[in-house]
């Protein structure tokens, strides 16, 4: 079953965040280190067009540190400043309104040039749901100002809110796309938390998930299930989780959707360890 979606709001946040970016000096766009480019709305390059952009490697502490590193060397040269941040624990989030600073120089310098006195850096976030501007919000503004939750969907209102005295940070809500063209995308979306639950299957989303980890952390795989091999086929690793988790139905056979549930959570909890699950 393909994974689509065709979310009512769509195009009212896409309108919303259009009025707005005219008072924008820098986006922050904030993206998924475990799955970078899969968790990037398509339509942001159109959308933010010309403005300075500085790019957020979030929830880095789920991402596999190894392919980060390469991730933050890609968005550097193929987009525009970037850094990597743990939300959660505040880490690497210092670096921020400096680096917003950095890229606003040439706006700072056509002020200083024209003795227009300096005011706060306009920024605004975007992301997809889920993939922590709430959190990045609210730490930066070091107090609770946006609504975090574990659902997609949470940040409703639009609001400015102040960050120092240099920055001033637009808090929006997140963007989708009006629907997944690629089907891995979808779910690498669904295994992050980024689209809902009720709209994806567990079974095609989990088998995407196992031959990812087959291919890229075998070792993670049987560690989790203390599995000494992991079989070919991916019906049998299904069977082999199921019998080590006890999933059986009446006959002996396997629950296969209680086992693409176990796994499904497993990862969402981060029983695995850190995992990216795509490479530059
Ligand atoms: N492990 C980890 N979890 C994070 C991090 N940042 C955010 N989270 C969690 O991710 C979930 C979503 O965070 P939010 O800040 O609500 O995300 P959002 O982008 O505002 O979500 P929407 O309101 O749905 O658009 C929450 O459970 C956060 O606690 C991080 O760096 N590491």
């Amino acid at each position: 079953m393909a994974i689509q979606w065709y979310p009512g709001h769509m195009a009212k946040a896409r309108r919303q965040v259009q009025e707005k970016l005219s008072q924008i000096d820098v986006v922050i766009e904030i993206v998924d280190a475990r799955t970078p480019l899969s968790s990037r709305n398509p339509m942001i390059e159109e959308l933010v067009e010309q403005k300075p952009r500085l790019v957020l490697l979030n929830k880095a502490d789920l991402a596999d540190t190894e392919m980060t590193k390469r991730w933050l060397e890609y968005f550097e040269t193929e987009f525009s400043k970037s850094l990597v941040i743990d939300a959660q624990r505040g880490k690497g989030m210092n670096k921020i309104p400096e680096a917003v600073r950095s890229l606003a120089a040439p706006l700072l310098e056509k002020w200083k040039r024209k003795g227009i006195n300096p005011r706060a850096l306009r920024t605004l976030i975007l992301g997809i749901p889920n993939v922590g501007k709430s959190t990045v919000i609210n730490k930066l503004a070091g107090k609770k100002i946006a609504n975090i939750g574990d659902k997609p969907g949470v940040t409703k209102k639009q609001q400015w809110i102040k960050v120092g005295g240099e920055m001033e940070l637009l808090d929006t809500p997140g963007i989708l796309w009006p629907k997944f063209e690629d089907e891995e995308v979808g779910y690498r979306l669904a295994l992050t938390g980024a689209i809902k639950e009720e709209i994806f299957d567990f079974q095609d989303t989990v088998v995407f998930f196992l031959k990812f980890m087959k291919v890229h952390y075998p070792q993670l795989l049987k560690q989790r299930y203390d599995l000494e091999e992991l079989p070919e086929d991916v019906v049998d690793l299904f069977d082999a989780v199921g019998k080590r988790r006890g999933c059986l139905v009446a006959g002996g056979l396997i629950d296969y959707d209680r086992v693409a549930e176990i796994i499904f959570r497993d990862f969402r909890h981060g029983k695995f360890g850190p995992v990216t699950l795509e490479t530059p």
